[in-house]
């Protein structure tokens, strides 16, 4: 039964009331403007199937999307490709390991990541269309937009200090060239996958990008199609297996939701025909996931009896 208006309200104020006092966890710093951001932000929002719009907190604060861009990026890639090339040529297996491990590339015989690790993004934006900077991101951006609603722009900070020291990244996507596995130039596609990293959202923004999974492809603000609901399925499961990398398989245990963390501190999760919940608060655990997102997630998901499974 659909949750009603009033109990929103209260459960989403419940969570932020249970968990604004303790604060543990360290914001990310090996990119060194994420360091810098205030970590005493916290902003919770949930969007309904239906599009109501319930918030508490610091939801209008701007943050770096960070790796739940990844998810929006695999959409674009599944509608431009088709699912069965991403099986194909990225992989959707949960790797067990850290988000941007090498060894989980090294250890599987065919190469196969996922989308929602760091290699397995940077070859999904290798697959998207367009060989040119310009291309690509403006038809990237504009996929962003049409989720969020409204013009998203880039965190230029965040942008740069990522660009300075993202070595690591240019390393896994240099080995996945060296496997056939990387579908373009791997300049260009670093740039673009650095820049996707680094745009500003808010928890309300991020619910609203959430929403259209939850509504089987349409959004709930527009009553547009975005995607196929084939490809939405296929989104949610890579996000049940892989969302919140070496720790999924627990949050699938604990929670039962389809989840995506990014380490600027945003965790989206979706109750496929229900709602999408989206909270902000920067300080991590040690697999690079907000504790305090996480927190108010499991919370709301209990009390809304929304686990899936
Ligand atoms: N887990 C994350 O959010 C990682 C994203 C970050 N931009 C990186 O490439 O390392």
């Amino acid at each position: 039964k659909a949750p009603q208006t009033a109990q929103i309200q209260t459960v989403l104020d419940d969570a932020y009331g249970k968990f604004i006092q303790k604060n543990p966890g360290k914001n990310a710093d090996y990119i060194p403007a994420l360091a810098k951001v205030d970590s005493a932000y916290f902003g919770l929002a949930l969007v309904t199937h239906d599009g109501k719009v319930y918030t508490k907190g610091d939801v209008d604060q701007s943050f770096s999307i960070q790796s739940i861009s990844k998810v929006f990026t695999l959409a674009l890639a599944m509608e431009e490709k088709g699912s069965q090339t991403i099986l194909d040529k990225v992989g959707v297996n949960a790797t067990g390991l850290a988000f941007n491990s090498v060894t989980a590339i090294e250890q599987n015989p065919a190469r196969s990541v996922n989308p929602l690790v760091n290699a397995g993004a940077m070859a999904t934006v290798s697959l998207l269309d367009g060989n040119d900077d310009k291309t690509k991101w403006s038809a990237l951006s504009g996929w962003y937009n049409t989720f969020a609603n409204r013009k998203l722009s880039v965190l230029e900070d965040v942008y740069k200090s990522e660009t300075d020291t993202n070595s690591h990244n240019r390393a896994i996507a240099e080995l996945l060239v060296s496997y056939d596995r990387f579908y373009g130039d791997v300049d260009l596609n670093l740039d673009i996958y650095t820049r996707q990293c680094s745009v500003a959202v808010t928890a309300k923004d991020l619910a609203v990008m959430a929403s259209v999974f939850a509504n089987n492809g349409v959004h709930p603000l527009t009553g547009k199609r975005i995607m196929s609901s084939d490809n939405v399925a296929r989104v949610l499961a890579v996000m049940t297996t892989a969302g919140l990398y070496e720790d999924s398989g627990q949050w699938a245990y604990q929670v039962g939701l389809p989840a995506k963390s990014g380490v600027g501190g945003g965790i989206i999760a979706v109750s496929p025909g229900q709602f999408a919940v989206a909270v902000f608060s920067p300080r991590l655990d040690a697999a690079g996931n907000s504790i305090r997102a996480q927190q108010a997630i499991d919370y709301i998901a209990e009390k809304l009896h929304a686990n899936i499974f």
